[in-house]
């Protein structure tokens, strides 16, 4: 997944293609032994699935147009092949909530996705720590046991409510300055980097704890090369990582992707660093000091200023698009759903008064806000593909046997869209999220935060992000879409551009 991620962030500047001819034919009998109807009366083995040749792959990606949307070839192959099948590369690809279910119950203690290798070529020629997303092991188990602590339960989330309503506020306020000639209605030409920068200071309010000024009319010019640098990091991962060791000296990519992690890790450290200073200040004078998460991080003694550096990092770079994505998303479909929008602006204006700001303690009373992102998650899921590789013993999945070391690839997207799993999947319909007696969906049918010890860390903070704001922004903004002039969608849903927005205000 961390590979998928990086993949997600890569891809910002992706298109989208037309999609090809969907063929029904399907594999009965690799759907009939993994859903359990078949008489399991022979060993199954790795050689026994269905596969997906590697030329047939090639084909797909480069002639079929599936380069840019390879989540919609997962419910291409699963038509074909059925719920499990080998793909090119020769991975086990599961799409269906039960075969899900059952890998991942078999995860081992320390649950593995896929090598990180270029990441961590950076880390090693700098001498910078590993942080969640490259290290793997026990190393990684003990690293997550610390970054937990202040950030996955839902309590210790609360503790951030008031600096992501600041982080909300400036972002309102510079919605509404945007367009000072008109006090009812305005246009916000490209909502989604709106987010983006919007999640990038919230995450870095909570992780440095101090202000990065993205919302600011003129960004600082030290955060405006922090943002080049992510770009210029991500949109070289992929040439970097194709482009052979010897060769790296004559193409430009590796310099340009060394480029973007130094301005990457040279902003970072400098903020690190003034907090160790200030903490060193406070040990000098005897004074107590109090802060947040880089405070406890950097007060922890088992982790050395190096982990907190490739920690602190990684935690960043995972929490910016992923929220901001899903953002967009969500006032996209509420945009085009006039209804929905209603619904929620009368839940929010119900449960808080217009003269108060929406806590978190406020969000735990509004079933609705969070099934719109819940909703959102399903339809667009921030990672559509995910990975486990088990490396101690081999595992039985859906009747075969696969042995250790295969990657498993967990079709969330094709698992999210069916309509076994979600009648008309096709319709964003936060309803069926509510707890009011309908049936719920299969547990394992959309799980966009991951699953288990390996799950997402940072969940309980984007939840928070998402839900504050959300529920701000629908109080005050009643928001139509205007020109979707491009609407790209790339290889992992990242939205490039969502054409233009048109805000009216509710309540001034
Ligand atoms: C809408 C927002 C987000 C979504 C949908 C999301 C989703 C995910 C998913 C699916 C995984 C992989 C889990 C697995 O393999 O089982 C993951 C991992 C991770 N996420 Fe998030 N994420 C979001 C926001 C954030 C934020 C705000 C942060 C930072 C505070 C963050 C930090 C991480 C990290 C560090 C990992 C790697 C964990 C590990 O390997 O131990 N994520 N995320």
């Amino acid at each position: 997944m961390a590979a998928s991620l990086s993949w997600t962030l890569m891809r910002r500047h992706g298109c989208w293609l037309l999609p090809g001819p969907l063929t029904s034919v399907s594999c009965r009998e690799a759907g009939r032994l993994a859903s359990g109807t078949l008489t399991e009366d022979k060993h199954r083995t790795l050689q026994d699935l269905p596969k997906v040749h590697f030329l047939e792959f090639l084909y797909r990606v480069t002639c079929q147009g599936f380069y840019n949307r390879t989540h919609e070839l997962q419910i291409h192959e699963k038509q074909r092949l059925g719920p499990i099948y080998r793909d090119g590369m020769n991975q086990v690809c599961v799409s269906s909530p039960e075969l899900l279910e059952e890998v991942l119950r078999k995860e081992e203690k320390f649950p593995c996705r896929t090598d990180m290798a270029i990441w961590k070529e950076f880390r090693d020629m700098k001498g910078f720590g590993y942080g969640p997303f490259t290290e793997d092991g026990e190393k990684w188990y003990n690293l997550r046991v610390m970054l937990n602590k202040r950030m996955l339960h839902p309590k210790d989330s609360v503790q951030y409510g008031s600096v992501i309503n600041n982080v909300v506020t400036d972002f309102i306020k510079k919605i509404h300055n945007r367009d000072q000639s008109s006090t009812a209605e305005y246009l916000v030409p490209d909502i989604a980097n709106e987010f983006y920068l919007f999640s990038l200071e919230g995450i870095a309010a909570i992780l440095f704890e101090t202000r990065l000024g993205c919302l600011e009319e003129e960004i600082p010019a030290g955060t405006q090369e922090f943002i080049n640098s992510i770009a210029r990091m991500f949109s070289y991962s992929m040439a970097a990582h194709i482009t052979p060791k010897w060769a790296r000296r004559f193409l430009p990519h590796w310099e340009r992707y060394i480029a973007g992690w130094d301005g990457i890790f040279s902003f970072a450290k400098e903020l690190i660093d003034k907090k160790i200073e200030l903490i060193q200040q406070h040990v000098d004078t005897d004074q107590d000091m109090e802060g947040e998460y880089l405070t406890y991080l950097l007060s922890n003694v088992q982790m050395s200023t190096k982990d907190v550096y490739g920690s602190i990092t990684e935690l960043l770079l995972a929490g910016v698009d992923t929220t901001s994505n899903t953002l967009t998303w969500a006032l996209y479909q509420l945009s085009i759903n006039p209804r929905i929008q209603d619904r929620l602006y009368e839940e929010v204006s119900t449960t808080v008064p217009s003269d108060r700001i929406p806590t978190a303690a406020d969000v735990t009373h509004m079933p609705y806000l969070r099934a719109v992102i819940k909703e959102t998650l399903r339809m667009y899921p921030v990672v559509p593909v995910n990975a486990r590789v088990m490396t101690e013993k081999s595992v039985t999945i859906g009747g075969y046997e696969i042995p250790k070391n295969t990657t498993f690839v967990l079709c969330h997207y094709a698992i999210s869209q069916d309509t076994k799993n979600f009648s008309d999947s096709s319709t964003f319909n936060p309803d069926r999220w509510l707890r009011d007696g309908r049936e719920r969906p299969h547990p394992f049918s959309s799980i966009p935060f991951g699953f288990g010890v390996r799950g997402c860390v940072g969940r309980r903070i984007a939840e928070l992000e998402m839900y504050l704001l959300l529920s701000r922004v629908s109080r005050r903004i009643k928001v139509c879409i205007k020109v979707v002039s491009s609407l790209f969608l790339c290889k992992i849903l990242v939205i490039v551009s969502l054409g233009f927005f048109f805000f009216y205000h509710k309540v001034v």
